[in-house]
């Protein structure tokens, strides 16, 4: 799908002018964008849907059934974006593709996967019909009991790093899910030469050559004051697990916006670009946007709301925040501290509410008014007045990623009655992540965090009802990055400093990114309802995420899938 932007130049664009491709991986699909380096006008964006989505029932090579929280991906859906996304932007731009000086990527993650000492996925050996050979989506969950063990381990020896990532290391990170591809599949990890994010893994696909960057490092990787947790400490988790770093992530580190390397003769064939152009250093979804949001400034939180939310801010002053992803200095943008927290599941909640079904007369009127049931349940819910529907929701339906840490949660809904409809139970899910947020927010802020604007980019910012519910939560105005695809905005940001077109990051985010400030604002009645809710809800927080009748119900439904 293309869509050349409304003021997209004629096809003879200016000969001075020169553009960057930025291209977003998200999780279900791939974005491409083409970009004016002198002001950051987005001039047409492409869609790569992936042909294998998330694959967490069956192994796509033999079949093999997966287990409970497991979530894999297919490398070459992400080729197939490079192939597909980039040169159908490029033509709906309708530039010349030698004006094109830069591309650079953002992934999810931690997209994790191993491959041989060339780069080549271990899903695309011998060992395709074993699930631990295939990349590990972001939300792949099957790692918490390893994660718990790093996190004991980590306490009990006084490691000085875990307190970087709020105390807890998440399940969700490289080292558990490594930990758990060597406890499970000893072959496949001995056959792993590299263990690489998929953020780093495209930029070798476009450059020909491997090289790893600060933000994934840091955040997901455990990077933290020049190094990794020590051969000792990885002892301890398994004595064979001692050398992990050092064999199979060790490599320099790039720092964000940096030049790692230049468009190789067979990608530039994929891309339609020319070869040579420059590359950028692989980047974090959500760390990129803040340049495309004009968010890299000390005390602004983006929340980059998609399946899942991040939640990123920088501060002056290195801070242990209990409950956060991590903090990285320069993780964000140079010269500064880079908080994360983040939200396991928010549309994917949303879109669970469609999964279950909604009666056909709602399937009827959603196709008369040519509305899809996003849309449909939203304007049913929008008319409610707050608290309306009885109802409060803990919003864990995959786990709680801050500021708990811990995917053995789940979903918790009270309140229910046989009047309850699907829009009570959708809008009771919509304010749910709204409070989650504000658990997020309030955290940050008695860390030492201070969270001067909320600044919202992703695919939910187009729900007014989700905005304004978090304006009302929050009782701050809520910004939006002026960018329907900020991910991929910010890569073509980082891909137009690493070209050389402007000097820093900081710099082209004042030229290309855009926001448009308090876009919502907060209604004071409606505010104070909800802090009624929103305390009906920490109880519910704090009784049911201390794990008890939560993990007993996910220990019961585990033996029923291991038979014993
Ligand atoms: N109008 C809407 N209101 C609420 N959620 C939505 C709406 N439209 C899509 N979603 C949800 O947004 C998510 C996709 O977000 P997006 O930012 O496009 O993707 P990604 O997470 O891959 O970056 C899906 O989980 C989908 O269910
Ligand atoms: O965890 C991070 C970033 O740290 C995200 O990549 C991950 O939650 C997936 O993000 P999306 O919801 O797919 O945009």
């Amino acid at each position: 799908m293309t869509s050349p932007h409304p003021l997209a130049p004629t096809p003879h664009s200016e000969e001075s002018e020169q553009y960057t491709v930025g291209v977003d991986f998200g999780t279900l699909s791939g974005r491409a964008v083409v970009v004016r380096v002198r002001d950051g006008e987005e001039l047409a964006a492409a869609v790569h849907a992936y042909r294998h989505g998330v694959i967490d029932r069956h192994l796509p090579h033999g079949g093999a059934p997966l287990p409970p929280d497991w979530a894999l991906q297919h490398p070459q859906d992400w080729r197939d974006v490079l192939r597909h996304a980039v040169p159908q932007a490029v033509a709906a731009a309708g530039i010349d593709p030698a004006a094109v000086i830069g591309i650079a990527t953002d992934f999810t993650a931690c997209t994790v996967l191993p491959t041989l000492a060339d780069g080549t996925p271990l899903a695309e050996t011998e060992l395709a019909g074993r699930p631990h050979a295939w990349p590990k989506l972001w939300k792949h969950h099957a790692a918490q009991s390893h994660a718990d063990r790093i996190n004991e381990l980590a306490h009990a020896r006084g490691e000085k790093w875990i307190a970087r990532y709020g105390g807890r290391i998440s399940a969700e990170w490289q080292f558990a899910k490594a930990l758990q591809v060597l406890e499970e599949d000893p072959l496949v990890y001995e056959t792993c030469a590299r263990w690489i994010e998929a953020a780093d893994w495209i930029v070798w696909q476009l450059t020909g050559t491997e090289s790893r960057n600060a933000c994934t490092a840091g955040y997901k990787g455990i990077h933290q004051d020049g190094a990794y947790p020590s051969e000792e400490y990885l002892a301890a988790l398994n004595p064979r697990f001692a050398d992990f770093a050092r064999t199979r992530l060790a490599f320099p580190l790039s720092a964000l916006g940096s030049r790692v390397g230049s468009l190789s003769t067979e990608a530039a064939a994929w891309t339609g670009l020319r070869p040579g152009i420059a590359v950028a250093a692989g980047n974090v979804d959500a760390h990129v946007t803040a340049a495309a949001a004009q968010a890299v400034e000390d005390g602004q939180l983006l929340a980059i709301m998609g399946t899942s939310t991040c939640h990123v801010v920088n501060a002056p002053v290195l801070a242990d925040v209990p409950g956060i992803c991590g903090v990285v200095a320069g993780g964000i943008v140079e010269g500064t501290y880079g908080y994360e927290a983040g939200q396991s599941a928010v549309g994917d909640v949303f879109a669970w509410v469609l999964d279950q079904g909604v009666p056909s007369d709602y399937l009827t009127e959603a196709a008369d008014r040519g509305e899809d049931l996003h849309t449909l349940l939203t304007r049913k819910a929008a008319g409610q007045p707050v608290g309306g529907h009885g109802l409060v929701a803990l919003d864990w339906l995959n786990g709680n990623r801050s500021v708990l840490v811990d995917h053995h949660l789940s979903g918790v809904i009270v309140g229910l009655t046989l009047a309850t409809r699907p829009e009570d139970v959708y809008r009771a899910l919509l304010e749910a992540t709204a409070f989650g947020t504000r658990v997020i927010v309030e955290a940050l802020e008695a860390g030492g965090v201070p969270v001067h604007e909320f600044i919202v980019a992703g695919g939910l910012a187009k729900n007014e009802l989700l905005m304004q519910i978090y304006s009302d939560v929050l009782r701050r105005p809520v910004s939006l990055a002026a960018s329907d695809q900020g991910p991929a905005l910010g890569s073509a940001i980082h891909a137009a400093v690493a070209a050389g077109a402007h000097a820093d990051v900081r710099t082209a985010t004042a030229a290309m990114g855009r926001r448009l400030p308090a876009v919502h604002t907060p209604d004071p009645s409606r505010a104070d309802a909800y802090d009624v809710l929103f305390a009906e809800y920490q109880l519910l927080h704090d009784h049911f995420g201390t794990g008890g009748l939560l993990h007993r119900l996910r220990k019961i439904r585990d033996t029923t899938h291991t038979g014993g």
